[in-house]
């Protein structure tokens, strides 16, 4: 058949709601090999990359593929733990503190799984086991909070492929953004005033933001524009002045422009500008990851105390903390609203049974 149908199917199932959290992926293991297969899958989502399609081939498989991934082995190798990528393991947390809390509120009603955009658990996967399990009404939620065609753009690609060939399509909701959702910002502002009360203040208040190329911004994405209001938020929550925080942003790839101001250079600025204590947080990232852990935590303290900075702190991302946990689930309940019931109607129950000639 060209089209899948869920083969458990009863019409006694109840029906039930999906809660799907998703993010970028990670490499299985950290070495080459892993590594190619990863950035091979990421690196050529168009979405990611937009460069016409035979150039940008020729570029990734016959240079960048071939240099790549020794790096990227050896830069995952001094953040990987024994419970595996930081990133997967704290969205295997995080998945796990939002199923028992909604667990408790709505018992069997709502399914919580996590899926990753790129490798596995894939979104195809994830969300094929769910509506085996029942689910008819689907929420998905991309944990980045600044909205980008390279991320969540590419994610609501990947939903739309997983549900392509699905005979039944289930009510589908998609949260796009949620880079200004006051919960979100009260536990961004939260997690400073902790790290305050223990280490105090630094002369800045750095927000650094994974980068994109400066084009994507010129041709129409918000992702800048939801980075900059997040830092207003959650400085305004502070109280912080205009020159007691700064927007950055990271993780440059290949030659070309991309958002400024970049977090290197400007932490290798900032000494001479008498600028000598900072504190880092990267609100765009749900999870740590390599980007955080080893690009902020480690490669730009290096280049801040190498330019005469004196002290260099990193706050840690929201990873499984209640205060974000709870964050999450205001935002997923809110954009539940109007599914709290979902038992079948029973009617179509009895049509679609006397239709198919069944009581299934
Ligand atoms: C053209 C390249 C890239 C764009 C555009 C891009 C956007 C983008 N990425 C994230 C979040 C993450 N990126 C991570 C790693 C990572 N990113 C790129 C390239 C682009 N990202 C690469 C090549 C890598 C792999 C690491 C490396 O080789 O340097 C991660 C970490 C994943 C992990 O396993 O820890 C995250 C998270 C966002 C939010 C974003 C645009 C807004
Ligand atoms: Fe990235
Ligand atoms: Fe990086």
């Amino acid at each position: 058949m060209k089209y899948r149908s869920n083969e458990t199917f009863t019409h006694k199932q109840a029906d039930k709601i999906g809660v799907l959290l998703t993010n970028l992926g990670t490499p299985e293991a950290p070495e080459k090999g892993a590594l190619k297969r990863y950035l091979r899958e990421f690196l050529s989502d168009p979405r990611v990359v937009e460069v016409p399609k035979l150039i940008w081939w020729m570029i990734l498989n016959l240079v960048i593929l071939n240099i790549r991934p020794k790096r990227s082995a050896h830069a995952y190798s001094t953040v990987w733990t024994e419970r595996g990528s930081p990133l997967m393991f704290h969205t295997q947390d995080q998945t796990n503190a939002l199923a028992a809390s909604m667990q408790q509120k709505y018992g069997d009603k709502v399914v919580v799984d996590f899926a990753m955009r790129y490798g596995s658990p894939s979104i195809k996967s994830v969300t094929q086991n769910m509506l085996e399990k029942g689910v008819r009404q689907l929420l998905v939620l991309p944990l980045y909070p600044q909205y980008s065609g390279a991320t969540n753009g590419s994610t609501f690609d990947a939903l739309g492929e997983a549900l392509r060939k699905t005979r039944w399509i289930p009510d589908v909701r998609f949260i796009s953004h949620y880079h200004d959702f006051t919960p979100y910002i009260d536990a961004v502002a939260g997690s400073i005033t902790e790290h305050w009360a223990i280490h105090g203040r630094a002369d800045k208040l750095i927000f650094t933001y994974h980068g994109i190329p400066k084009r994507y911004l010129t041709a129409g994405d918000p992702y800048h524009c939801e980075c900059y209001k997040t830092s207003r938020l959650v400085a305004e929550k502070l109280g912080l002045g205009k020159d007691e925080y700064m927007v950055t942003f990271q993780s440059r790839f290949g030659r070309e422009e991309w958002l400024q101001p970049y977090t290197d250079h400007t932490l290798k600025s900032l000494p001479e500008q008498g600028v000598k204590s900072v504190q880092m947080i990267c609100p765009g990232f749900s999870a740590d990851c390599l980007e955080t852990i080893e690009e902020i935590g480690i490669e730009n303290r290096d280049y801040f105390l190498e330019a005469g900075g004196e002290r260099y702190e990193y706050i840690a991302a929201l990873n499984a903390q209640p205060e974000h946990i709870a964050a999450l689930e205001s935002l997923i309940e809110k954009n539940l609203g109007g599914w709290e019931c979902p038992e079948r109607d029973s009617q179509l129950s009895a049509e679609l049974a006397t239709a198919m000639g069944s009581d299934k």
